[in-house]
């Protein structure tokens, strides 16, 4: 039977070009049009995975996707980056100058902001998804409205792209996390990066004693994000991804972690992605 692939949007949406170089083949994609509904399904397993973007080279982290795979308990299993080549689309005939309004994801139009300051004439709205602007302008014939999104879904619903590559800087890339419900299982690849999660008091030191550990146990941190604890104001969550050598290094850091931290939780184990 083929897995259940949960994806935010629909075909043609960055993460169905990520489901699809993920798995290859042997998928069945099943499309959601937020990120809290993606959540959502998973945890009511009604998908196997989920595909889930949560940092953008140029836009920075998508902050409330941290939240939900803390409230919903996923489980981190994978993490893949891929190139994000954003391009301006509309129906077939029109030049820029006659677009009076773009719709797309929030995150794809803030990848694009240096495109639209030499256009101010063109109105930016944001919505579910890239793709999903693109389908809706070719169902309805909608003339001078345009959408920012793939080059596949510029050819999946038959629009023109009228300027290409319209992201401000040319390296523009997006990490995409691979959510389960369960643990990562040993499957003969090396599991060399970690994702955790925990409170710290606002006390003096009490970060710093945090990252000491990771040094003295070999990790090496590759991101630090803190969320605010939302029912106790200015305490903070702080999610931390590590990768390392050693599993028994992971192992000794987590012990002590958990003696020095609050509701400490493991979100994943999984293979580093980023080469
Ligand atoms: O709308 C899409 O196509 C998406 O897949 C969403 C999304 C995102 O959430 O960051 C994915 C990758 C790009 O960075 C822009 C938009």
């Amino acid at each position: 039977m083929n897995k259940k692939v949960g994806i935010q949007g629909i075909k043609g949406s960055f993460h169905h070009l990520v489901a699809m170089d993920y798995y290859h083949r042997g998928i069945d994609v099943m499309e959601h049009m937020s990120f809290h509904e993606l959540a959502q399904k998973l945890a009511a397993k009604e998908t196997d995975v989920a595909v889930m973007a949560i940092e953008n080279s140029i836009a920075g982290s998508i902050l409330p996707n941290y939240a939900l795979i803390n409230e919903y308990g996923l489980s981190i299993v994978g993490e893949y980056y891929t190139p994000v080549n954003m391009n301006l689309m509309a129906l077939k005939g029109q030049k820029i100058e006659d677009i009076k309004k773009v719709f797309s994801h929030p995150m794809a139009l803030l990848q694009c902001k240096e495109f639209f300051k030499k256009h101010p004439h063109i109105k930016l709205i944001e919505d579910a998804d890239t793709a999903e602007a693109a389908k809706r302008i070719a169902r309805e014939g909608k003339m001078k409205v345009a959408a920012v999104a793939s080059p596949a879904a510029a050819e999946l619903y038959g629009l023109e792209i009228l300027a290409k590559e319209i992201h401000t800087i040319k390296s523009n890339a997006t990490r995409f996390l691979i959510l389960g419900t369960e643990r990562q299982k040993p499957n003969g690849e090396k599991l060399d990066k970690a994702s955790l999660k925990f409170d710290l008091k606002s006390e003096r030191g009490s970060l710093v004693s945090v990252l000491n550990i990771l040094r003295d146990c070999y990790l090496d941190m590759t991101k630090i994000q803190s969320l605010p604890i939302i029912d106790e104001p200015w305490k903070y969550s702080f999610f931390v991804d590590v990768v390392f050598e050693r599993h028994e290094d992971f192992e000794k850091a987590i012990d002590v972690l958990k003696l020095m931290t609050e509701e400490l939780k493991v979100l994943g184990v999984y293979k580093n992605n980023l080469v």
